[in-house]
């Protein structure tokens, strides 16, 4: 049945929660392939399973419910015309050649829902295949894999995020991420309880990211373009938000392209309805784009320059200021501590977020400021460089009233 889904900001009441629960993707990570898989290490599987459970306990505990990526994918891979989209997803690699393909096919056919899953999730080693020939198995070295594997999928926040009652499927711009959204995609089209959500963005759009997208309150939404948002993907939420009534305000934010600020939520995550936890080092530097419709026909956009990012925001959210807590107590403490996603917190409500425990001053901080911090470890989790709020999609929060 179709359950209504809406999210329109970061810090109501969080209902319902999209995670991955890392699986055998992790175990995929080499020293050899890891840097372009997109994880600084290679993972202890494990403990990264036991920290992520925690993580959702920690949800549950708090009445939030927890759907997993895993078990949405089995469910849709039972209906034959997702089956054959998601195998043909993986098929059409040009790099397979024919003859690979074929036995790939006749491979993927025989598994059962849950298996084939796993191999979309998994994907496919080279041993894994019993009866490859022909040249493009013969010359595949031992290491690589036939159908690659997908371990950032731990970071649902990326492939999609919901704007009020619509789904987004990004165009994810790192090539170890892109098939990623063949499964938000399939799960939101086909999928029982999601069927017939209608989508704002799809996949093959220019490129934009889940982690770059804040709703920083109903019909405010910041847009971080850098290294995986391009501004162009900004552009196109922003006409089709307009559109379709689900935002009044966008805010184009530049950020540095790079690891450390991949995306938004980086270096800037919402505890509470006027307030954000911030990297100081770009509290002040910081800047935002504000967007708004044009006068026209629903097409055109008005472009205003640049102000500080918190000025901007302020204004368009209509209160006099965001509070800001900043990430750490000195540069140094700052500096680790923002890259060990001391600002990626995911709230529950308002006042209260999950946070890694290791960065202890930042959490300090937000205590300090009056925020609630659940604590989960991520020792492990954290070696892909994403915190709580990466690794979580809202599907339901209610709506927050800012008077
Ligand atoms: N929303 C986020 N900050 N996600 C973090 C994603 C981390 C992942 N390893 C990547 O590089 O894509």
């Amino acid at each position: 049945m179709l359950v209504n889904h809406y999210v329109d900001n970061e810090v109501g009441r969080l209902g319902t929660v999209l995670l991955h629960r890392p699986g055998r993707e992790l175990a995929r990570l080499t020293p050899r392939n890891n840097d372009s898989l997109l994880f600084d290490g290679i993972p202890w599987v494990g403990r990264a399973q036991e920290e992520h459970d925690q993580f959702a306990a920690a949800l549950r505990g708090h009445g939030v419910e927890v759907l997993y990526l895993a078990d949405l994918v089995t469910e849709v891979l039972g209906m034959p015309a997702a089956r054959a989209e998601l195998t043909e997803a993986v098929l059409s690699d040009v790099r397979l050649g024919d003859t690979l393909r074929a036995e790939v096919a006749a491979h993927l056919d025989d598994l059962d829902a849950a298996s084939l899953a796993d191999v979309l999730m998994a994907g496919l080693a080279h041993e894994e295949l019993r009866t490859g020939s022909g040249i493009v198995y013969s010359l595949l070295d031992r290491h690589d894999f036939i159908i690659d594997p997908l371990p950032n999928l731990l970071f649902t926040r990326d492939s999609s995020v919901w704007v009020g009652g619509e789904a987004a499927v990004t165009s994810l711009a790192m090539p170890a991420r892109g098939r990623e959204t063949t499964l938000t995609h399939a799960i939101y089209r086909h999928h029982p309880r999601f069927a017939g959500t209608p989508l704002v963005y799809e996949p093959g759009l220019e490129h934009l990211e889940g982690g770059d997208v804040l709703l920083l309150g109903s019909g405010v939404i910041a847009v971080g373009v850098g290294e995986r948002t391009r501004p162009a993907g900004a552009e196109r939420l922003a006409r089709r938000c307009f559109a379709r009534g689900l935002a009044h305000t966008v805010l184009v934010v530049p950020i540095a392209q790079e690891r450390a600020t991949m995306h938004l939520d980086t270096v800037c995550t919402m505890v509470d309805v006027d307030a954000v936890v911030m990297y100081p080092n770009m509290a002040d530097t910081l800047e935002a784009w504000t967007v708004t419709p044009g006068d026209g026909d629903g097409e055109e956009l008005r472009l205003f320059p640049p102000e500080p990012f918190l000025t901007a925001a302020a204004k368009a959210l209509g209160i006099d200021t965001l509070r800001v807590i900043d990430t750490g107590l000195d540069p140094v403490t700052a500096e680790r501590e923002q890259w060990d996603d001391g600002n990626n917190t995911l709230a529950i409500a308002p006042r209260l977020c999950v946070a890694y425990e290791r960065n202890v001053e930042t959490n300090a901080q937000l205590e300090r400021a009056g925020i609630e911090v659940i604590r989960i470890s991520g020792s492990e989790l954290g070696s892909g460089r994403g915190g709580p709020r990466c690794m979580s999609a809202p599907v339901n929060r209610a709506p927050i009233s800012l008077s």
